[in-house]
């Protein structure tokens, strides 16, 4: 692929279904990365180290961050959590999208870090906050305190909304999923023809076989 890998940031307050449009997009183009986070947090039954989260302890954590080793790092919920550097830049160069699932700090990092230019933000909202409530319930992995604690800081993460690039309202899932392979077909296109399309007219005004 004649392009350098696109860093597609999906932010939105917990529960608003991100992690399942993210898994969603992975399933439609197996060319996407996921960035697998680092955190703190103790494992969700059914999490596996490595695949959902590299879960560390603290002083674990540090020292990645301490080694330069974190694309940014953000303290969340009272936890750690953090983008791994080396497996983001291998896909970059390979030409490959990443997909990262991180909050508005995150978010405001990566933009800012010497990768921005590669950046597609985009910010899932929720329909309404009471439904927001109703699916980390349903989600049935936190504790009700732990729920209470993310919906008290659900409207601190919506603030920061108009630093993105794109934001969907995840009413309906399947069009929220279909709104964001749009934005990254469109995205990828707009990159493609930055990088690639110059060569290529020339070549055709040339008279030459394209
Ligand atoms: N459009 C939707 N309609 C109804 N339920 C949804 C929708 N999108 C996601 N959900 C459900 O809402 C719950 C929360 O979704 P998800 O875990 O993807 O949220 P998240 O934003 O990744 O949360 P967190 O930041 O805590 O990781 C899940 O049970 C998911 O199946
Ligand atoms: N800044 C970062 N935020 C991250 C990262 N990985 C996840 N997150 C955000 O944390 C909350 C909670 O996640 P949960 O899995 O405990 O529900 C959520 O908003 C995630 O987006 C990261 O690497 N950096």
């Amino acid at each position: 692929m004649d392009r350098t890998g696109l860093l597609i940031i999906l932010s939105s307050p917990s529960g608003a279904g991100k992690s399942t449009l993210a898994r969603r997009l992975i399933d439609w183009d197996d060319c996407l990365s996921f960035s697998v986070s680092a955190t703190t947090r103790p494992a969700r039954p059914g999490e596996i180290d490595g695949q959902h989260y590299h879960f560390l302890d603290r002083a674990a954590f540090a020292d990645l961050v301490a080694g330069g080793e974190m694309l940014e790092h953000a303290e969340v919920f009272g936890n750690l959590y953090g983008s791994p550097r080396a497996p983001v830049e291998a896909a970059m160069e390979a030409g490959r999208d990443t997909i990262f699932d991180v909050d508005w700090q995150g978010g405001q990092q990566i933009r800012a870090s010497a990768l921005g230019p590669h950046v597609v933000s985009i910010f899932i909202l929720p329909p309404s906050l009471p439904e927001l409530e109703r699916r980390l319930i349903a989600r049935g992995q936190d504790s009700a305190e732990v729920i209470a604690g993310r919906m008290e800081k659900s409207r601190g993460e919506i603030s920061h909304w108009a630093e993105y690039d794109y934001v969907l309202v995840n009413d309906d899932l399947d069009r929220t999923f279909e709104r964001l392979t749009a934005i990254l077909t469109a995205e990828r296109l707009r990159r493609e023809r930055q990088k690639g399309l110059g060569r290529f007219v020339k070549r055709l005004m040339e008279g030459e076989q394209p």
